[in-house]
């Protein structure tokens, strides 16, 4: 079996890293592949000649100690190295391109990529039984936080009286972004998708459980056509079919990438991303007397005035204010741990630069 990288966005810049990477480090040959899924500390990698599986190797376990952001996640292109005794490892993971991460539950501060080099990330929110509004602006800040073209997809379309009217009404919340009303069940409204995953690009979904992402990726790709399924012959291990979904491509070119079903999605110290998913607001503050305006009763605030006027809801507001208050606990939590670590650190700081650059530090 063979699978076209290009068709899944490996190009010139990506190969010239590799190039880079594999001459600098005078090991055993190193072939490019993305990833598909991680399975406890195990990727499903697409390469050139088909789908393996991959354990990770030591300079990516170095770097992912340090930063857990380092391990590799769907969307990932990494770099194998193929053993004699026939295991594969992960011996790199290339510069991510975008990234979409949230907040861990644990206390270290970190954050948790959920999928890496989208060119697209849709926000998934079904229309039935009704849409969850703070929701959307809360992906929709972790989209827009990501790098990728953010999207709103609202699904099950067919089940809406009237989905365009509904479309249009959540555009307020999602200023400068497209809000696309589809039906998977249908096939309504997939057109614009399907612009999203021509080939070489990727189109991440992000949204809760049951909202209906993996049939929106089962009716962008036609039928799943899996690789995994292949692996899953040739190790003999029967795997449950729902966990193998994360990175599809797309016959004809481009893929998907249906991140898990996520409940609850804590924002990392995304300012940028917030503040782009509450443009309107940020630009209604531009007209704030005060430069450094707090919105909260100075003289001339003019976030104040279409409170008051009704132009921006008090609901929205109080959804802005909740997000940015999150994002900068984040901010504090971020900054100690980076204070501690410079203050503990200098030690183990200093056996760090006595170790050879590793390349899963890339
Ligand atoms: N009426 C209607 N139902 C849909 C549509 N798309 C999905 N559904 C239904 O919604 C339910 C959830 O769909 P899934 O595609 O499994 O949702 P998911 O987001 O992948 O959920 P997880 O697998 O839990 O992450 C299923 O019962 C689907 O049949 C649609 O366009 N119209
Ligand atoms: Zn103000």
């Amino acid at each position: 079996m063979t699978i076209d990288l290009t068709a899944l966005g490996w190009d010139a810049e990506r190969a010239a890293y590799a190039e880079r990477a594999s001459s600098a480090e005078r090991r055993p040959e190193q072939h490019p592949g993305r990833v598909a899924r991680v399975d406890r500390g195990v990727c499903t990698v697409l390469t050139a000649t088909g789908p393996v599986r991959a354990s990770l190797g030591g300079a990516v376990l170095t770097a992912a100690a340090r930063d857990p952001s380092a391990l590799p996640c769907a969307g990932d292109w990494v770099l194998l190295t193929h053993w004699p005794d026939r295991r594969v490892t992960v011996e790199g993971v290339l510069p991510r391109r975008s990234a979409l991460v949230r907040r861990t539950a644990g206390k270290d501060a970190s954050g948790q990529v959920l999928a890496a080099n989208l060119d697209a990330a849709a926000v998934v929110e079904p229309v039935h039984p009704e849409p969850d509004v703070g929701r959307i602006e809360r992906l929709l800040s972790l989209a827009h936080e990501s790098g990728a073209r953010p999207l709103v997809v609202l699904t099950k379309a067919d089940l809406a009286a009237d989905p365009a009217a509904l479309a249009r009404q959540l555009a307020a919340v999602a200023p400068g972004v497209p809000v696309l009303p589809v039906s998977a069940e249908r096939g309504d409204g997939l057109d614009p998708l399907r612009a999203e995953v021509t080939a070489g690009r990727t189109l991440g979904l992000l949204g809760p459980s049951g909202a209906g992402k993996s049939s929106l990726v089962n009716a962008l790709a036609g039928t799943v056509t899996m690789p995994t399924q292949a692996i899953r012959r040739v190790d003999g291990k029967g795997r449950h079919t729902t966990t193998w979904r994360a990175l599809v491509p797309i016959p004809g070119g481009g893929a998907v990438i249906d991140t898990p079903g996520v409940r609850a999605v804590g924002l990392l110290d995304g300012v940028a991303g917030l503040d782009r998913a509450f443009a309107d607001i940020a630009g209604l503050a531009e007209g704030c007397r005060y430069a450094d305006c707090g919105h909260d009763g100075e003289p001339a605030c003019a976030v104040r005035e279409a409170l008051h006027t009704g132009e921006l809801s008090t609901r929205r507001w109080e959804s802005w204010r909740r997000l940015q208050g999150e994002v900068a606990h984040e901010s504090r939590r971020r900054e100690a741990r980076v204070a501690a670590e410079r203050r503990g650190g200098w030690r183990s700081a200093r056996r760090r630069a006595a170790r050879p650059p590793t390349p899963g530090g890339y």
